[in-house]
């Protein structure tokens, strides 16, 4: 008796996994659009010839479906689960609170795991690796940064300029640091294409994404830095949606600070930790950027217990607590499929990708109510290709259901990311034949 009901068991469950909803015909229509694309052959010529063609491998992908969405949880590096579980079993599980320490000279400690992190994200970011945090989330990354930003600009310094469409996050993580100290502390919220006037003597900091996540406007950071640095304005970067999509040049900028998410282009893994940058400028020991939140584990030597906060060396002072092994573990495992990637190929991949994509669907903008929102010049496009379209909420549920996993953004926005690492001219153009389909249907 228990055996058959361990078999029955057994093989439900196999077969609730492995069961996906009866496809609808719409979402049969898309899939077998995507699947049957006739891919053109200049696109099969620019695969053939794609020095990154390799990575695709390295990466878990489910079948049927082009995955547009790495912009907002990048896809599962293979290498990950059997880290995950080695880390449980072993790390955790055998080894218990030893783990903390043993394995140092392996580079495999706990305690400094974040520091190793930091230090495979620094080559993405432009960035030494005593300059970069891993920890906590974008959100509370950018209160600390914002919070050093305001201590060392000028007493009389105390607005933050920012993107008036910024990220919801930067708004009210700005906009509740600067209630918290009061009187005279303002947001102010302006085009991020127009800063000329806007620079003014009040300023304290300018905050920015470098690139917008709904229409994947890319701005210049070099340039805008520089303007900020001659005004006296320190500046605060949200990488989100730049870290491991292009190269980022943090220290030819001149950046003061900067942040981003772990799970977008990163590939690490739903809510992995996030990164912050502080300049070598801002980590010395005068005029050193102040620590918020400064807990035991961004001390110099935590277990000394010491009454008084001493910071640690480097960006690691902005690590305020224990450390988020599992996630980070992934994370790092993660990041290793850039140990090998060129970056400068890695950009000229994804411009081609976007420039495909792009060129591909300008029929369909003709036929239907498509506009494209993404500008088409290279220096200011991100690795993502958006349109407006008055049902873009519905078109995009239409085109996930089919296989195409792309993103809706209010109001209007069809949003498409691009890896890459992972992406194929020909799965662009498996994924304009998902779109036609889904349009198609609905017209
Ligand atoms: C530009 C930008 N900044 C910040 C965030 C927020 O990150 P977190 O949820 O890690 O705070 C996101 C996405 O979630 C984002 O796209
Ligand atoms: N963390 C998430 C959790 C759930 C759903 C989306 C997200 C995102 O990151 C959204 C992202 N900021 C974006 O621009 O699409």
């Amino acid at each position: 008796m228990t055996n058959i009901h361990a078999t029955t068991t057994a093989a439900q469950t196999t077969a609730a996994q492995t069961a996906r909803p009866p496809a609808s015909p719409l979402h049969a229509r898309i899939g077998a659009a995507l699947t049957g694309a006739a891919i053109p052959a200049d696109l099969l010529d620019l695969d053939a010839h794609d020095p990154l063609a390799r990575k695709r491998e390295e990466f878990t992908l489910p079948g049927g479906v082009v995955y547009l969405d790495g912009n907002s949880l990048g896809a599962l590096p293979r290498a990950v689960p059997e880290r995950l579980q080695q880390v449980a079993a072993q790390e955790w599980g055998d080894a218990l609170i030893r783990s903390w320490s043993a394995g140092a000279d392996r580079g495999r400690d706990w305690m400094n795991l974040p520091d190793r992190v930091a230090a495979k994200i620094a080559p993405l970011i432009g960035a030494l690796p005593h300059e970069v945090a891993v920890t906590d989330t974008t959100g509370v990354n950018t209160f600390k940064v914002l919070a050093a930003a305001l201590k060392l600009a000028p007493a009389e310094r105390r607005v933050i300029l920012t993107d008036a469409e910024n990220f919801p996050t930067d708004l009210y993580v700005a906009q509740g640091l600067l209630d918290l100290l009061g009187g005279g502390y303002e947001l102010r919220r302006v085009n991020p294409d127009a800063l000329d006037g806007h620079l003014t003597a009040d300023v304290a900091a300018l905050l920015l994404t470098e690139v917008d996540y709904r229409t994947g406007r890319r701005l210049d950071m070099a340039a805008i830095t520089a303007q900020a640095r001659a005004a006296g304005v320190l500046t605060v970067w949200d990488l989100a949606h730049s870290a491991g999509a292009f190269p980022v040049d943090l220290r030819g900028a001149g950046a003061d600070f900067a942040v981003g998410c772990g799970y977008k282009f990163l590939n690490g893994g739903p809510g992995a930790p996030s990164f912050l940058f502080v300049s070598e400028r801002h980590l010395g020991n005068e005029n050193a950027a102040p620590v918020a939140i400064s807990g035991w584990m961004g001390h110099a030597d935590p277990f000394e217990m010491d009454r008084a906060f001493t910071p640690a060396p480097g960006a690691r002072r902005f690590v305020p607590g224990t450390p988020m092994v599992l996630s980070l573990s992934a994370l790092d495992s993660a990041l290793d499929v850039f140990a090998d990637v060129d970056l400068h190929a890695l950009r000229t991949k994804s411009l081609s990708l976007t420039d495909t994509f792009i060129r591909l669907m300008e029929p369909l903008c003709a036929r239907f109510p498509l506009t494209l929102v993404t500008p088409q010049e290279h220096a200011r496009r991100g690795s993502q290709v958006s349109y407006r379209h008055p049902q873009a909420r519905e078109v995009m549920a239409d085109l996930i259901g089919g296989g195409v996993i792309g993103d809706y953004r209010t109001p209007d926005i069809l949003r498409f990311g691009f890896t890459p690492l992972y992406h194929s001219h020909a799965d662009v153009a498996r994924a304009v034949a998902g779109v036609q389909a889904a349009l198609e249907a609905r017209a």
